[in-house]
């Protein structure tokens, strides 16, 4: 028998496995403690983000908790686990049928009552429930009557609804055909979508959504970048969705008029949530974002933009941004720099691999490294140089 072992000292990996994991829980014991932060806990109203001053401990904990976990399942239920499909399932029926949202806060309902209202029978919703239980959405906390986890009471917000019911509606059938053959059409995701306010509309909700989670947060645009610098500066933000970026930007920076240009059907209604202090700074145009620019701008912002286009498409968007810079305008890209494998904690890299997969299957784009921006902004290719770029491994 083969004893995986670290051979400097003949420590079993799975002991010091053990031993990340018990240093890293201390240490974040001793953090929380001190801060009087709440332990984690899949109880409804436990807390659903983590204070930042854990992250190092995390990352190894989540890393080593995951490789300890798999080390003890069989190769052939390691590979089952992974395999995602049943799990799609569970979260296409709660997010189409807005599910979490049948079961009250603080409260219980019934598998019955959830088949009654979603017109399903009890025994599917039962399955696909106990198996959404397994991933710890919802609890069955009586044989037949369920509650929420802070998973599932996450999943009643509308706007996370949307945000699962775009990614197992919109993503999962592109990712099993490619967008087009998925929507009988030869049009792009965004042409598609865009003649449909209601999937336009959630396709914005997701972004909204997605810039809720730590790592996509607006205030890594926001705090990282001297925008105060720039004094008085119009701010055009290309394919800004409903806003939540521009708004971040003009509310910490009120030398900044933010324009923020979408799709029609994106922006739609738009302009209801700039609280009323900012709507003279921040504001909507209907523009193609393949269209010369028409406005004189100090800094054309994409964010989130490029990813979404193979190298082709992304020369011609970036083209088309030129003839509005005035003299001494910039462009400001923030996107995924894709990391050399094994370069940041698993997870994490995890869901950037998941990124560049939905990413090839939904746009016919990537994830882009360093070296693929490069190729992507040289001057030869789109009038511009990479003049700076900075790079932070949680984003
Ligand atoms: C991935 S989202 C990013 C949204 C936003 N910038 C953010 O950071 O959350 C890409 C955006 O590009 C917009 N878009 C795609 N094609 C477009 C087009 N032809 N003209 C204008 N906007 C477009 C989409 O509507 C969407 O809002």
């Amino acid at each position: 028998m083969t004893i995986s072992s670290d051979s400097a000292n003949d420590i079993p990996r799975i002991t010091q496995l053990a031993s990340t994991i018990s240093s890293s829980v201390a240490e974040i014991q001793r953090i929380l403690t001190g801060t009087h932060t709440p332990f984690p806990s899949f109880d409804e109203d436990a807390p659903s983000q983590f204070p930042d001053t854990i992250s190092k401990a995390r990352d190894l904990l989540l890393d080593a908790t995951a490789e300890l976990h798999d080390l003890f399942l069989e190769p052939l239920n390691l590979v089952y686990k992974q395999g995602s499909h049943n799990n799609t399932v569970c979260l296409q029926f709660i997010s189409r049928h807005n599910v979490a949202s049948m079961v009250p806060r603080g409260g219980e309902t019934s598998y019955a009552e959830i088949a009654t209202k979603t017109g399903i029978s009890e025994a599917i919703v039962t399955s696909l429930l106990r198996h959404a239980i397994t991933m710890r959405i919802f609890k069955e906390t009586r044989p037949g009557l369920v509650a929420h986890t802070n998973a599932s009471k996450t999943m009643a917000d509308p706007l996370v609804n949307d945000f699962f019911r775009s990614g197992t509606e919109e993503m999962w059938p592109a990712c099993v055909k490619g967008f087009t053959v998925a929507n009988g059409c030869s049009d792009s995701i965004y042409d598609v979508i865009g003649k449909t306010p209601s999937r336009a509309g959630r396709f914005a909700n997701a972004m909204k959504v997605l810039a809720t989670r730590p790592e996509y947060s607006p205030s890594f645009i926001v705090d990282n970048y001297d925008w105060a610098t720039l004094g008085p500066a119009r701010v055009l933000d290309v394919g800004g969705s409903q806003g939540h970026v521009a708004i971040a930007l003009a509310q910490r920076y009120d030398n900044l008029h933010v324009l923020v240009q979408d799709m029609a059907s994106m922006i739609a209604d738009a302009e209801s949530g700039v609280p009323d202090h900012l709507k003279d700074r921040v504001e909507f145009m209907s523009h193609d974002l393949f269209a010369p620019q028409v406005l004189p701008a100090d800094v054309v912002f994409l964010r989130w933009v490029l990813h979404n286009w193979s190298d082709k498409y992304c020369i011609e968007i970036l083209r088309a941004q030129i003839p509005a810079l005035k003299l001494g305008g910039r462009i400001i890209i923030q996107d995924t720099i894709m990391p050399e494998p094994g370069a940041i904690p698993l997870w994490r890299e995890r869901f950037l691999r998941s990124e560049d997969v939905n990413m090839m299957a939904v746009f016919n784009s990537r994830e882009r490294t360093i070296g693929d921006w490069r190729k992507v902004i040289e001057p030869e290719k789109s009038a511009l140089g990479i003049i700076e770029v900075v790079w932070n491994e949680r984003t």
